[in-house]
């Protein structure tokens, strides 16, 4: 039986007269990897940040681990990336880790930094300077800190921008180790071949989720061979 880690109900979200969400109610089960996808603007971010507690919704509800966040208690089983870097700049990328990892109660931190560092190849520049760091090294950095303590649930904002083709089939690699393990994974991306290595994919279109299904089972209804021509298709429909 799959139980909701993430939960959205009846959310309607508006900023001033623009309506972001539209009656959108969507759930993210244990043990599965669901990805998040929609064009420029469609709210995803903001979906994540409501289950988060960081937006209010107008209408409807949001929980996860059945709780309201914001919730201190959830805070260590879970791993946050945003879609922009909260980075300290003067800061080393272990001193970055160490500082997240004893925010969020981790344990034996030393091996968990070097745990993390590797899955994102970043090992060998974890003593230099954040501010010196690339686009994709902050990236990879801010995934290396969502990774900390191997939280039971992860929240992924377009973890992937900027980060080689290689590096980042080893991340997804990684992500589905976690899932088999039974973690939990919302991702969004905009990368359409990323979204076939999801179990679910969640479309959402001008505020309204029209999606929500395996690739597979999608790709069926379309009569389609990608994700990218699901989403395509969907796009032209609207
Ligand atoms: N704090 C805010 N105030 C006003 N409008 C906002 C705010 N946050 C988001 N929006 C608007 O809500 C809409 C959805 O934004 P959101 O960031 O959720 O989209 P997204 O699907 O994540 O986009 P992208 O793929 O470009 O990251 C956009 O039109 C955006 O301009």
């Amino acid at each position: 039986m799959s139980t909701e880690i993430i939960e959205l109900t009846d959310v309607r979200k508006t900023y001033g007269t623009q309506v972001v969400l539209d009656d959108v109610s969507f759930a993210v089960n244990s043990g599965e990897i669901v990805g998040l996808i929609g064009p420029s603007g469609a709210g995803k971010s903001t979906i994540i940040k409501i289950a988060l507690g960081m937006e209010v919704v107008d209408e409807g509800h949001a929980t996860v681990f059945n709780k309201i966040m914001p919730q201190r208690q959830i805070l260590g089983e879970l791993g946050y990336m945003a879609q922009s870097d909260a980075l300290y700049e003067q800061l080393s990328g272990r001193e970055n880790l160490q500082f997240f990892a004893e925010m969020r109660g981790v344990k034996n931190i030393s091996n968990e930094i070097d745990r993390v560092a590797k899955i994102v190849d970043l090992t060998s520049n974890l003593d230099k300077y954040t501010s010196g760091y690339s686009g994709g090294m902050k990236r990879r950095l801010s995934l290396a800190i969502a990774f900390l303590g191997n939280p039971k649930l992860l929240i992924l904002d377009e973890p992937t921008v900027g980060i080689d083709p290689s590096l980042r089939r080893q991340i997804w690699h990684e992500l589905q180790e976690m899932r088999d393990h039974g973690h939990t994974i919302l991702v969004t991306t905009h990368v359409m071949d990323e979204a076939e290595l999801v179990d679910r994919v969640a479309l959402l279109l001008g505020g309204r989720l029209i999606a929500n299904d395996s690739p597979k089972a999608l790709e069926d209804a379309y009569h389609v061979d990608s994700i990218e021509e699901v989403f395509l298709m969907a796009e032209e429909k609207k």
